[in-house]
């Protein structure tokens, strides 16, 4: 049964896709050319799903690190004769644009891992086992000079591999004994049909590509990262994870790399992630602005207006979702031949939210525009067109029941967070309407917005709750409430929002002090079984208090939350409440979020209570 720790693997990505390393050396996930294709290396899924793994021959110990302000990772085993070092990389290739900003835009389509024997003598092994879509094929192998050709359905990728490996049915392996000094290169590479065959790269070329990756983040780093303040090292890691997730040739931005691991393990809560969400992808240019300086802003606009379509009106309301280059239809199917991440099935690729009706996603994305409005220096007409067509959908929508943030499967409701996005819709709206060329809507925009503003404090309070709750006429709490103060909606000291914050604290926290999106009890989203707690929703609890002044509290919950970041910096979507073991997909780009905006917003509340 695959179950390796989610906590277990850390990331590589080359701006086009990623791929997942465990803790003893194996590529256990890889999906290529994009984030969204189908898995070579599904083990993560499934054991016979496909792997790569280097690590030495005995018995070893493992410690791990990404190499100073890059994306590339160095495993050390440590064994009784001596000690060996695996770096691992995506190739991004070179950065040569002037700011820094053409991260992965060379990007070769290969995976590179260096060998190298730091001390004494190690004897390694090498096992590959390919396994193209999702792990239904295994390819035909054939020795070539200096590697393996390897070709199956529609793969066709080349192992560059400076030692012999001997070939069964769709496997090959390996081993040799290194001695200090001793380094070997090797390189899957993948090449494009019809285009550029792959090939064998010597042993210079892999070590130039790895040279070249390692500058290349570097470079992005120093030019993007201008963060100061606490916990520095981790905000700036967790701008990198973004930026590790975004699709560069189109600027979408994925809210995960992988699909289906699960929100608690052996249920079915098991979501493809590897989508641009118009929700995930604004908060996370909102989130580079503090960590990294989104030079990419532009290009993110662009492919929302292009991905959009200009299908956005009042009779069209926005999808939510879009796939990395644009794509609609992301219908939801279910893997029946991979057993799922300790047997939690299904699988699914694709995500049936695609077409659900959120209104938030108008909130979301005027409110990245106006914050990135100064970044966006290509503004188009076609951007200024989109951004008016989103705030005049939202005065027409925002009346109507929605899915909500956590895309529920059930009956559609009046959901608080909805409303309140929607209110942001339009207020950032009329204060980009210089901008936008749409000064005329202006009284139009602020009725729907005071109209919506007033709905809201009159149904969204319970007084039986004493608190702000999930959809109008309900006394349930959700975190999302939480997003309140922070998106300016009420001041967080606002005694309604105080009463909010800490019936959040008190009532949807588990033993440890995390936070809960909601109550799963009763099947409320159309789901059978629990989740864990949500990182995403304990950052804001901080960012909350943070904005409330409660700096000491914001301080103490933000360490709670960030404190389960595995070894090499990385959060996944949850936390099992039971167990404490990182849950969800992995890494999500909600969870860095949460952290990068908690860390600003304790920054900010820190200056002002010293003034
Ligand atoms: O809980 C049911 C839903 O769970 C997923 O949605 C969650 O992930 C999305 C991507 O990060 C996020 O935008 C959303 O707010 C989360 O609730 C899943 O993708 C949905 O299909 C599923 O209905």
């Amino acid at each position: 049964m695959s179950g390796v720790p989610i906590a277990d693997h850390a990331l590589l990505s080359d701006c086009h896709t990623a791929a997942l390393v465990t803790r003893h050396g194996s590529v256990d996930w890889l999906c290529c050319p994009r984030f969204d294709s189908p898995s070579v290396f599904g083990r993560l899924l499934d054991d016979d799903a496909g792997h790569w793994s280097i690590r030495p021959l005995g018995p070893f110990t493992a410690t791990r690190r990404y190499l100073d302000q890059t994306l590339v990772l160095e495993t050390t085993f440590h064994t009784p004769t001596g000690t060996l070092a695996v770096t691992d990389a995506m190739a991004v290739g070179p950065n040569e644009h002037p700011h820094g900003h053409s991260l992965g835009v060379g990007a070769p389509h290969m995976l590179v891992r260096a060998v190298s024997c730091r001390d004494g003598e190690v004897s390694m092994r090498l096992r590959f086992e390919p396994r193209a879509e999702y792990g239904l094929l295994r390819p035909l192998m054939s020795q070539v000079p200096g590697g393996l050709n390897v070709r199956g359905g529609p793969e066709w990728l080349m192992l560059s591999s400076p030692m012999p490996l001997t070939c069964a049915t769709g496997s090959a392996y390996g081993e040799v004994t290194l001695r200090v000094g001793d380094e070997l290169f090797f390189a899957l590479h993948r090449s494009t049909w019809g285009l550029e065959p792959a090939r064998i790269w010597s042993q210079e070329e892999i070590a130039d590509w790895m040279t070249v990756t390692v500058q290349a983040w570097r470079a992005w780093s120093k030019l993007h990262q201008n963060y100061e303040g606490p916990w520095r090292e981790l905000v700036h890691h967790s701008g990198r994870v973004l930026q590790g997730l975004t699709f560069r040739p189109s600027g979408a931005i994925v809210a995960a790399p992988t699909t289906s691991l699960p929100e608690s393990v052996g249920g079915e809560r098991n979501w493809d992630y590897r989508f641009a969400w118009v929700r995930d992808a604004s908060f996370t240019m909102e989130a580079l602005w503090v960590a990294a300086c989104p030079d990419e802003a532009g290009d993110f606009f662009t492919f929302m207006t292009t991905a959009a379509a200009g299908a956005v009106g009042p009779d069209a309301p926005l999808q939510i979702m879009f796939g990395v280059n644009g794509e609609h239809d992301l219908t939801e199917r279910v893997l029946p031949h991979l057993r799922g991440w300790r047997d939690s099935r299904p699988v699914r690729v694709g995500n049936g939210a695609w077409n659900q009706h959120q209104i938030d996603v108008y909130g979301e994305l005027l409110g990245a525009a106006h914050l990135l409005a100064d970044k966006i220096s290509d503004m188009d007409d076609d951007i200024r067109a989109f951004l008016v067509a989103l705030a005049d959908t939202a005065v027409v929508r925002c009346r109507e029941p929605d899915h909500g943030i956590w895309e529920v499967r059930g009956e559609p409701r009046h959901f608080v967070y909805s409303k309140v996005m929607c209110w942001v819709a339009l207020d950032r709206a009329i204060a980009l309407a210089g901008r936008l060329q749409a000064q005329d809507r202006v009284p139009a925009w602020s009725a729907a917005r005071d109209e919506i503003r007033e709905r809201v404090l009159r149904d969204g309070w319970s007084a039986s709750a004493g608190a702000f709750t999930q959809y109008f006429g309900s006394a349930d709490l959700d975190a999302s409430c939480l997003m309140m103060p922070i998106v300016g909606f009420l001041p967080a000291d606002d005694p309604r929002m105080l009463a909010t914050i800490d019936a959040i604290a008190d009532r949807l926290t588990d033993e440890r002090g995390l936070v809960y999106r909601y109550r799963t009890e009763g099947g409320v989203d159309g789901l059978a079984g629990d989740e864990g707690t949500f990182l995403l929703c304990t950052f804001w609890l901080a960012q909350a208090l943070a904005e409330a002044g409660r700096v000491n509290r914001a301080t103490e919950v933000f360490e709670r939350a960030a404190a389960y970041a595995n070894d090499v910096g990385l959060l996944a979507e949850e936390v099992d409440p039971h167990t404490g073991e990182l849950l969800g997909n992995f890494p999500q780009a909600f969870s860095h979020i949460g952290l990068i905006n908690a860390a600003w917003a304790i920054t900010q509340a820190r200056h002002r209570a010293a003034l």
